[in-house]
């Protein structure tokens, strides 16, 4: 066992422990294969920690409907401003599960839409950072890349490898990737299956920050409850700003923009933002 593995396992059980408690107290359901938790000033933030050590998170389909379950209480949960996906500091996870899928068919695949309910996370409102350490391979890249925000370990790796399974990437690889590094480093990564370590994720712009890998989470919880003291819905309409500038042009996406900072005026939270400024004071947000 190596020593980056037994760190990681210490890490795993802190954590248990620690989401055993918030669990009692945040009435959060308990999952096979996820430790939800809420953390930060006032519970603000929902962490969610993917937890199949032994598989290195490989992301079986039971996960996923945890993780997208979590998801929905997460969003219902008027406390909780922003969310957190982590792993372990071995792997965020290590792409979806080789065994689950080994035997799979087209048929099986084209009929239960295989992967579709992976969607779900880039639609979630709330914003959603990934704190990666460790391998972020396949899926795990993808997962990563679904999120709002990745920040990186020191440690981490991302990968696109499913040309060395005879595959290509099911959840975005080949979509988003090139949007996030461009179509060089993009296309090698697909087509030869390497690697990125996280500096050099960082320079060609898949991450947005790095940090020692034992201090990741606490800096993504820290970003999170930052994001968490901002209205609410003023955040979801920002995020839906932003990522609209992936899905359309600059000419229809700057439309779209304009019509949302103007909708801004209808709100509550717009007209006590700009109130406490000129009062000096600090905004109190009611999401309205
Ligand atoms: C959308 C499509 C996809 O995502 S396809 C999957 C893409 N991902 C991969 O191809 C990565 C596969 N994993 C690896 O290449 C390696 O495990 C590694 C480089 C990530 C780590 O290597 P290391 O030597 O450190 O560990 P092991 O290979 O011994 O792995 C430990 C344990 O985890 C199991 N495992 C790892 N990845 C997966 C996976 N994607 N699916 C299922 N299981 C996985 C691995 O089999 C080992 O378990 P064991 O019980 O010992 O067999």
């Amino acid at each position: 066992m190596s020593a980056l593995f037994t760190t990681g396992r210490a890490f795993l059980s802190r954590a248990a422990k620690s989401a055993a408690f918030s669990r009692s107290l945040s009435g959060l359901p308990t999952y096979e294969n996820i430790i939800v938790e809420k953390r930060g000033k006032n519970d603000s933030v929902g962490l969610i920690q993917l937890n199949r050590p032994k598989a290195l998170n490989a992301l079986c389909d039971a996960l996923f409907d945890d993780v997208n379950d979590a998801l929905d209480k997460l969003s219902e949960d008027k406390g909780v401003g922003c969310l957190v996906i982590t792993g372990n500091e071995k792997a965020f996870a290590a792409g979806a599960d080789i065994k689950e899928m080994q035997n799979k068919t087209f048929v099986d695949c084209a009929s239960g839409n295989f992967l579709g309910h992976w969607g779900r996370v880039s639609k979630n409102r709330k914003p959603i950072i990934a704190a990666v350490n460790g391998f972020a391979l396949g899926g795990g890249c993808e997962l990563a890349m679904m999120c709002d925000i990745i920040y990186a370990g020191e440690n981490a790796h991302f990968g696109q490898p499913e040309i060395l399974l005879g595959t290509i990437p099911g959840a975005g690889g080949t979509q988003r990737l090139p949007r996030y590094v461009g179509k060089s480093l993009a296309m090698e990564m697909v087509l030869t299956g390497n690697r990125i370590n996280a500096q050099t994720a960082l320079s060609a712009g898949l991450v947005s920050k790095i940090f020692p890998t034992g201090r990741l989470v606490d800096e993504a919880i820290k970003t999170a409850e930052t994001i968490s003291q901002n209205s609410q819905l003023i955040v979801a309409l920002a995020k839906e700003s932003v990522n609209k500038a992936y899905e359309t042009t600059l000419a229809e996406g700057n439309e779209f923009e304009k019509k949302i900072f103007h909708a801004t005026f209808a709100t509550a939270d717009r007209k006590e933002g700009m109130t406490a400024f000129v009062e000096k004071r600090k905004a109190d947000f009611k999401n309205n």
